[in-house]
C-alpha cells in the first residue's frame, strides 16, 4: 500500500480483490491464464496509439454502477452499449470487470471485445500480477493502475509486466505526490496517465484536478481527464488546456442510450472547439 491514508472505499474494495484472488487462483491457475493469453498474443489493439490520434479522443465507458451514484443504468446492456460507442465514434472503449461495487462482469470484457474493434480497457482494481495475466487472458488492450492503492514497489510489477504483455497501462493519479510516484515508472509509449477528477474520500468532483496536476507532467505525456465530464463547455474547458482525451461513464449511460450520448457531446465539442 501507499504511504496517503487509502480512501476508506478503495480500502474496502481493495480487501474484496484479495478474497476474489483467491477464489480466482483456485479455479484458473498462472499456468492456465499463461496459455490463453498465448493464443490471443497477436490480437492486441494499440489503446495508448488510438488516444494520440487527432481530435478529441473518448474513452467511453461501459457502466452499470457505482459506489458514488448507485444504479445508473437499470435496462443495462454491455455489447449494446458498445456497439453504441463505436458507432457513435469512440476512441477506446472502459469495461468495468468489478462485480461488487459496480456490477460489472469478466463476461462482459468478453463479449465486448469481441463484438467491437475498439481497443479495450480492463477497468477493474488491480493488486496482484494475476490480475495483468488474467486481463491479458480476457482480451484487455489496457489495464488499470491506480496510484492510490498501489506501492511503489507494486506498481512497478504490474506496470512492466502489463508493458511485457504488450498492452498499454493506463496509470490514474489523483494528487501531486501520485503524479510524482507515477513519473518515477519507466517512461514508455504504451504509457497513458489519468487524472481522476473524482476525490475518493467523499466522492466530489472538480475538474480542477486536472487543470491543477496537469502541469507536473512532461508536455509529450498521454494524459486523460477521468470522471465528472457532463458537457461540451467540460470537454471546450479540457481542450482550451491542451487536453484531447477523455474517459467518460455516467453521463453516457445515465441517458439509456449511451451512444447517442457520445455522438451529441461529440458534436455540440466540435462547434468551435
Ligand atoms: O464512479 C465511482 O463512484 C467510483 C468510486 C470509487 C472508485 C472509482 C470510481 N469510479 C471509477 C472511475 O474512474 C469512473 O468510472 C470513470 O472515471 C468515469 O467517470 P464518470 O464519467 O464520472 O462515470
Amino acid at each position: 500500500m501507499p504511504h496517503q491514508a487509502v480512501p476508506s472505499v478503495l480500502q474496502k474494495i481493495v480487501d474484496t480483490k484479495r478474497q476474489e484472488l483467491v477464489r480466482a487462483k483456485q479455479q484458473q491457475s498462472w499456468h492456465d491464464l499463461e496459455q490463453i493469453a498465448a493464443t490471443n498474443r497477436d490480437d492486441i489493439r494499440d489503446f495508448a496509439g488510438s488516444l494520440r490520434k487527432a481530435g478529441i479522443r473518448v474513452i467511453a465507458e461501459v457502466k452499470k454502477a457505482s459506489p458514488s451514484k448507485g444504479i445508473i443504468a437499470p435496462n443495462f446492456d454491455a455489447v449494446a452499449t458498445a456497439v453504441g460507442y463505436e458507432q457513435a465514434g469512440a476512441a477506446c472503449l472502459s469495461v468495468l470487470t468489478d462485480t461488487d461495487y459496480f456490477q460489472g462482469s469478466d463476461a462482459y470484457l468478453l463479449q465486448v471485445r469481441q463484438a467491437v474493434s475498439l481497443p479495450v480497457l480492463r477497468k477493474d482494481f488491480m493488486i496482484e500480477p494475476y490480475h495483468i495475466l488474467q486481463s491479458r487472458a480476457l482480451g484487455a488492450d489496457c489495464i488499470l493502475l491506480i496510484m492510490a492503492c498501489l506501492s511503489d514497489a507494486q506498481v512497478a510489477e504490474l506496470h512492466e509486466l502489463a508493458l511485457k504483455l504488450g498492452m498499454s497501462v493506463l496509470i490514474e493519479c489523483h494528487d501531486e505526490i501520485e503524479v510524482e510516484r507515477a513519473l518515477r515508472l519507466p517512461a514508455h509509449r504504451q504509457n497513458v496517465y489519468g487524472v481522476n477528477n473524482r476525490n475518493l474520500h467523499n466522492f466530489d468532483v472538480s475538474l480542477d484536478t486536472t487543470l491543477r496536476l496537469k502541469t507536473l507532467f512532461p508536455q509529450d505525456s498521454l494524459l486523460v481527464t477521468e470522471s465528472g465530464i457532463h458537457s461540451a463547455e467540460d470537454v471546450k474547458l479540457m481542450l482550451g488546456h491542451d487536453i484531447h482525451a477523455f474517459l467518460i461513464g455516467e453521463q453516457f449511460m445515465k441517458t439509456g442510450d449511451a451512444g447517442s450520448a457520445l455522438a451529441k457531446l461529440l458534436a455540440q465539442s466540435q462547434q468551435s472547439a
